[in-house]
């Protein structure tokens, strides 16, 4: 089981100094879709160039033109990069196509998808890497979470690896751990923490338990 950080409400020179206290703890760094918006795939490149050793993963959320927007992120240094499970087959499809002729991954999140079963079995079978369930920041707002879209996915997909993504805190960890999903995804419960450095070793911990 992997941790990745999710930055989503910071600059370049924010994102590193939040990587920096929490490196050791996390697997990958995700430079979060308002980051995206706000610097560009620039910011994808200057945490690469400063985090050689991280994995880097741009949450463009890709709709549409996928081969020319995962080969733009693959270029800045992105080594994973997201796509809506509700985009068009085709999309998807070109994603995962152009993704393995640059080495790199593709995440699929599965935000907005009516028939999660049914969608995470017909992306599983386009060769995805990963399938997140997500609880986006709107849906946290009304109290819900992904804990049991994560079990859904679990029992259905059968090759990608499964993540999980949304609200998680410490405090929520440890139920997440129970579905085992192969990726999780935080942000707000560790970049809001005054002290992240303890929040991220602690879940870390908890993480590498299993
Ligand atoms: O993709 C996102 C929002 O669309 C966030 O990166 C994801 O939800 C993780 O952040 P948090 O743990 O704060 O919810």
């Amino acid at each position: 089981m992997e941790l990745q950080l999710a930055l989503d409400l910071v600059d370049i020179p924010q994102a590193k100094q939040v990587i920096k206290e929490v490196e050791p703890y996390i697997d990958i760094v995700e430079i979060g879709t308002p980051v995206v918006i706000n610097e560009g795939l620039h910011a994808v490149k200057a945490v690469k160039d400063a985090f050689p050793h991280l994995k880097v993963l741009a949450d463009l959320k890709v709709m549409d033109a996928a081969g020319y927007e995962v080969m733009k992120a693959s270029e800045a240094g992105a080594d994973i990069i997201t796509i809506l499970g509700v985009a068009e087959d085709m999309t998807i499809k070109g994603a995962v196509e152009e993704a393995k002729k640059q080495g790199k991954k593709i995440l699929v999140d599965m935000i907005g998808v009516k028939d999660l079963a049914q969608r995470a079995q017909e992306v599983d079978a386009f060769g995805v890497d990963y399938i997140c369930v997500h609880t986006g920041y709107d849906l946290q707002a009304v109290g819900k979470n992904s804990f049991e879209d994560l079990q859904t996915i679990k029992r259905v997909v059968k090759n990608a690896k499964t993540a999980v993504a949304g609200g998680i805190k410490l405090s929520t960890l440890p139920e997440v751990i129970k579905s085992q999903p192969d990726l999780v995804i935080v942000g707000g419960g560790i970049t809001s923490e005054s002290d992240k450095k303890a929040a991220a070793a602690e879940m870390h911990k908890l993480i590498k338990q299993g």
